[in-house]
C-alpha cells in the first residue's frame, strides 16, 4: 500500500492543516492538529501508490479550498495509510501487526508493556509511525532515515494496538534520552506520556547518563515534562533518597533523578522556589506540586518490571 520515496522536498512542514480527519482503524475518527505534505505526491497532491487503480480519475477532496484530503485512513496496528475506507478494511484483514506486535518487551507492568522496535528492522512500520506523528507535532521532521533510532511503543497488556511511543537516537551526541514523544490522540491524558518519560529515564539511568529530552519541546511536551520533573523532584525531596539530607543542591537532585541540571533549574524556576542566592526553598515545592498534581506520588514504573538486559 505504501512505498515511501525519500525526497528533500517532502520534509513536510505546512502552515495550515491540509487533512481534516484521521479515520484510525474502523471505529476511531479525530481531527488532525497540523498540516503535512509528506503523505502526498508533490505534483498532484494525491496519496500515491494505489495498486491496480493507478489511472483511475481521483481528485483530492476539497473543502472550502483548504483541505487536500478530507479524511486519511490509517491502520491502528501498523500506521499504513490510504485514502479510502474500503482499502483500510481490506488491509485490516491481512495486517500482520494486528496479530503480533513488533519488537521486544522492555517493560512489563500490571497494565501496560513497552516494546523496543528497531527502526532498522521494522522500517516501514517506523516510517509510517513518523508520518502519523507529524499530524500532531509541528516541530519534528524525521520520517525516513530511521535506522539510527529505536522506538519504544506502549501497548495495553495482551493488545496489539499502539497507544503511545517515543523515539530515541541509538547514539545521541547530546545525550538525549528521548527524541520525540507522542501519545495517540484517543489515549491522551491517561498518564501514558508520563509512563514513557519515566521509562526514558530508567533507560538512561541504566546507561549511567544524566539525560533528558531533545529540545525544543512542544507546548504540550513542556507542560507534561514540567509536571513530571516537578513530581519526581518533590517525591525524592520528601519521600525518596533526598529526604534524609539537610541542605539540598541542584546537583544532588540531578544525581538522584538522572535529570539534567538545566531541566531541574527550569522546573524550580517554574515553581518559583529558587531564592536569589540559588537556595532551593523546599517548603514551596511541596505546596506547589501538591496544588499542581494533587498528592505527591512516587514512580509509576517499578524497577522489577524492567527487562533491560538484551
Ligand atoms: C521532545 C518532544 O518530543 S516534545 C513533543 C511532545 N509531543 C507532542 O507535542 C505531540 C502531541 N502531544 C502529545 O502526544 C501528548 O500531549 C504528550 C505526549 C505531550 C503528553 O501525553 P499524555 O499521555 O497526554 O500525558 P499525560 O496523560 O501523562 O499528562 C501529563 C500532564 O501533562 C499535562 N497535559 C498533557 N496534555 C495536556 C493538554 N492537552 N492540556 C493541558 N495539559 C496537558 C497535564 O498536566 C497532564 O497531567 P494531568 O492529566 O494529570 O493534568
Amino acid at each position: 500500500m505504501v512505498e515511501i520515496v525519500e525526497e528533500e522536498n517532502l520534509y513536510g512542514i505546512l502552515n495550515e492543516r491540509n487533512i481534516n480527519y484521521v479515520q484510525f482503524g474502523c471505529n476511531k475518527k479525530f481531527q488532525t492538529w497540523y498540516g503535512s505534505t509528506v503523505y502526498f505526491d508533490p505534483d498532484n497532491k494525491l496519496i500515491p501508490d494505489r495498486p491496480n487503480v493507478k489511472n483511475s480519475p481521483r481528485k483530492p477532496l476539497q473543502k472550502n479550498g483548504q483541505y487536500w484530503l478530507d479524511t486519511i485512513y490509517i491502520c491502528e496496528y501498523c500506521f499504513k495509510y490510504c485514502d479510502s475506507g474500503e482499502m483500510l478494511c481490506d488491509h485490516d484483514l491481512v495486517c500482520n501487526y494486528k496479530y503480533k506486535a513488533p519488537g521486544r518487551i522492555k517493560y512489563l507492568g500490571p497494565k501496560y508493556c513497552i516494546r523496543r522496535v528497531k527502526g532498522s528492522k521494522h522500517q516501514l512500520f517506523c516510517q509510517c509511525l513518523c508520518l502519523f506523528t507529524k499530524l500532531f507535532l509541528d516541530n519534528k521532521s524525521m520520517y525516513f532515515k530511521i535506522d539510527q533510532y529505536d522506538f519504544y511503543i506502549l501497548y495495553e497488556i495482551n493488545s496489539t494496538i499502539p497507544m503511545a511511543f517515543f523515539s530515541k537516537d541509538i547514539i545521541s551526541y547530546n545525550k538525549n534520552n528521548l527524541a520525540c514523544i507522542l501519545t495517540l490522540p484517543p489515549y491522551q491524558r491517561r498518564r501514558l506520556g508520563t509512563i514513557l518519560m519515566e521509562f526514558s529515564y530508567k533507560l538512561s539511568r541504566s546507561e549511567n547518563v544524566i539525560s533528558g529530552p531533545e529540545t525544543p519541546l512542544s507546548p504540550f511536551g513542556l507542560i507534561s515534562y514540567i509536571k513530571f520533573w516537578a513530581r519526581i523532584i518533590a517525591y525524592e525531596l520528601f519521600d525518596g533518597e533526598l529526604s534524609a539530607l539537610g541542605k539540598i543542591s541542584v546537583t544532588d537532585i540531578s544525581l538522584v533523578t538522572g535529570f539534567r541540571l538545566s531541566d531541574i533549574i527550569m522546573t524550580l524556576n517554574y515553581l518559583e522556589c529558587l531564592s536569589s542566592s540559588g537556595e532551593i526553598l523546599t517548603s514551596i515545592i511541596k505546596d506547589k506540586v501538591q496544588k499542581m498534581s494533587g498528592k505527591i506520588t512516587g514512580y509509576i514504573i517499578q524497577d522489577d518490571d524492567l527487562l533491560l538486559d538484551d
